[in-house]
């Protein structure tokens, strides 16, 4: 019987570090190079959280100088380009990444130093800095990251997997506390920077998120823009009149991250049904997550994870959460939002 997502993880204690649940967990084939990537990873974020408490102080809200940005890509923000780096400087020191896909690059970054190693070597997708709308207010932000086994090492096209091949996916989050969310395929495990300590530790083992939840979680000001099906799910469960007799309540921070947190947490559904969100470092890692934690990730039609990339920065429509309203959603049938006519704020 194949083992489910979760399984195997008794020795999950609350307190263990990171690398302390991935030893135990990973499979042994990789369990070293997920050490090393996951111990850049949390050096990333650890500067990350640290430049975002510092950005006012240190001259980091605002735009970018030379923020061009392109129909594929949003303008970025000084922090989006400075916490992009940090990603990529870790990434590339462990000698393991030979192949990596940013936001905020047009096109991947090829390491040819992993591939010149023997052993194996892997694809890093990520969002640097998602919400970044929300940086100059000091609202919770987060970064999105993926990791693939590379088949051609450091060829561009390798970026192009679907998320049904993931083989581990983070989420930090910068907030109140700053929160790393992992899964390396044995289930989702939340651990907390422990300032004093310097170091993550694990705070909530074996996320679940709940079968149903009572919130949903949308940019609602779109409404007369959405779709006949969308409006009437909506319509239906703020009033009791789901599948759940219970009225939900909205939430919306507006970061993709913060917003899929809470809904891990607390059920519910997180979307956003115009074609938005990225699928390959945004979409595909949530979506990994998700089902890892008993939930779905879906474009209102289809399973995320099953959708093929056809290019680097494709964006899609984007719901994820507690599989009874997913499916209740979906039955709505019409829930993408086709007309999208590119909001400034
Ligand atoms: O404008 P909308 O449709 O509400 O979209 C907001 C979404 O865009 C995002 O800001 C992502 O965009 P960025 O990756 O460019 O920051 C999400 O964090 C958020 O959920």
């Amino acid at each position: 019987m194949q083992a489910q997502p979760g399984e195997g993880v008794l020795q999950a204690r609350k307190g263990s570090t990171l690398a302390a649940l991935l030893a135990q967990q990973a499979p042994t084939e990789r369990v070293e190079d997920l050490l090393i990537v996951f111990a850049a990873l949390q050096t990333a974020v650890k500067k990350i959280a640290h430049l975002l408490s510092r950005a006012g102080i240190e001259d980091l809200f605002g735009e970018a100088e030379a923020a061009a940005g392109s129909a594929d890509r949003d303008k970025a923000k000084k922090l989006d380009i400075v916490a992009n780096e940090v990603m990529k400087i870790a990434l590339e020191g462990t000698g393991r990444v030979s192949l990596m896909a940013s936001e905020e690059d047009d096109d991947p970054v090829t390491v040819q130093s992993a591939c010149q190693r023997s052993g194996n070597s892997y694809v890093a997708v990520f969002d640097p800095l998602d919400g970044s709308r929300n940086i100059d207010a000091s609202i919770p932000t987060g970064t999105i990251f993926g990791l693939y086994n590379s088949d051609k090492c450091g060829d561009p096209s390798d970026a192009l997997q679907p998320g049904n091949k993931v083989i581990a996916a983070a989420f930090a989050l910068y907030s109140s506390a700053t929160m790393l969310v992992v899964s390396w395929g044995s289930g989702v495990h939340g651990f907390t920077l422990d300032t004093t300590l310097g170091d993550f530790v694990l705070t909530h083992p074996n996320i679940k998120i709940p079968h149903r939840g009572q919130i949903y979680s949308v940019n609602d000001a779109r409404y007369f823009d959405w779709p006949e099906g969308l409006r009437r799910y909506i319509d239906d469960i703020r009033q009791g009149k789901g599948q759940n007799p219970k009225q939900y309540s909205a939430r919306y921070i507006c970061s993709l991250v913060a917003d899929f947190h809470r809904t891990l947490l607390y059920g519910g559904v997180a979307m956003n049904p115009r074609s938005h969100l990225r699928l390959i470092y945004e979409a595909n890692p949530l979506g990994f997550l998700a089902e890892q934690a008993g939930g779905m990730a879906s474009d209102g039609k289809r399973r995320i994870l099953d959708i093929q990339p056809e290019k680097l920065h494709q964006r899609l429509p984007l719901f994820l959460g507690s599989p009874d309203d997913i499916m209740e959603l979906e039955s709505y049938g019409d829930v993408q939002q086709i007309h999208n006519p590119g909001y400034t704020v």
